[in-house]
């Protein structure tokens, strides 16, 4: 037994459990995520993020969903490990690099007061390849392509943020029975690792308007990479145009997203709500 120092923060609703693991050592992560992830008999939270380390960046960020799978990326999540670091002095630089799965991550620190509230994070090329997504489905890309889910069909574009996507376009989210369709992406075996979809109404060509069904987490506030990823997609079916901000509504707040060939990049705030400690 021990106990284990955490601070809870969110992005857009998106929260998470922080540890410093510069100074503290999680042994077993997985268990840890699901029992502290749980919104009655634990902190509460989509899963924990351990802020460790890195020969190589200013920090390192391992991701856990709230059923104990371990991400790649987690675009809420990355801004609140730059506050984190920023914040706490353990890296504090208005330009940090942060190592994550999926490679390193550029993020640019918006201060008020001497407090991190914003980042904007370069998060790299958007992957379109099936193959590197991973999505099971022939042809260079799958944009507006129409496949069988679970007995359904559906038009879907994939896209990997460092971590896969599978964004709908359609008629106003709040309305869809996720809790059903959800799962049923999640699951298909068209998406070998699973999958995170995002469905999405384009209210114009600035703005969309999202929910989220995240592998491992199930519904959420907000997903950065799937902002991303969904901004992406308007701009490939025509919906909106590269180089030019979007503003994405999902449902604990907004993000801005701006996409070329070379990069995505994401800006959205950054929230600590509170410091505590826990057994172990
Ligand atoms: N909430 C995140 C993504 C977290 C990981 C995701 N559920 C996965 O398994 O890929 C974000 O803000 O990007």
């Amino acid at each position: 037994m021990g106990t284990l120092k955490f601070t809870k923060m969110h992005g857009c609703g998106n929260d998470y459990v922080y540890f410093d693991c510069f100074s503290q050592n999680i042994e077993d992560p997985e268990t840890l995520s699901i029992r502290l992830s749980d919104r009655h008999k634990g902190v509460g939270g989509d899963g924990i993020i351990m802020v460790c380390p890195s020969d190589i960046a200013d920090g390192r960020m391992r991701i856990f969903n709230a059923d104990g799978s371990e991400a790649m990326m987690c675009g809420n999540g990355i801004r609140c490990v730059a506050k984190f670091l920023y914040d706490t002095g353990l890296a504090h630089k208005k330009h940090l690099e942060i190592d994550t799965l999926s490679g390193v991550k550029y993020c640019d620190i918006i201060e008020k007061n001497g407090e991190a509230v914003a980042v904007t994070v370069d998060m790299g090329r958007a992957e379109l390849v099936p193959g590197r997504i991973p999505v099971s489905l022939p042809g260079e890309r799958i944009v507006g392509e129409t496949v069988s889910v679970a007995g359904g069909e559906y038009e879907v574009t994939c896209v990997s943020m460092g971590n896969p996507h599978c964004v709908l376009f359609g008629g106003d989210p709040m309305e869809l029975d996720l809790e059903t369709v959800g799962p049923r992406f999640e699951k298909d075996p068209i998406f070998p690792q699973g999958v995170n979809t995002e469905f999405i109404e384009v209210i114009d060509s600035h703005t969309l308007k999202m929910r989220v069904w995240e592998r491992g987490s199930g519904e959420t506030m907000a997903c950065g990479t799937g902002a991303c990823a969904a901004a992406v997609a308007a701009c490939l079916n025509g919906y909106c145009k590269m180089g030019e901000d979007i503003t994405v509504h999902l449902r604990g707040g907004d993000l801005v997203i701006n996409y070329t060939d070379e990069r995505v990049r994401m800006t959205g705030e950054a929230v600590k709500v509170f410091d505590g400690e826990i057994e172990v």
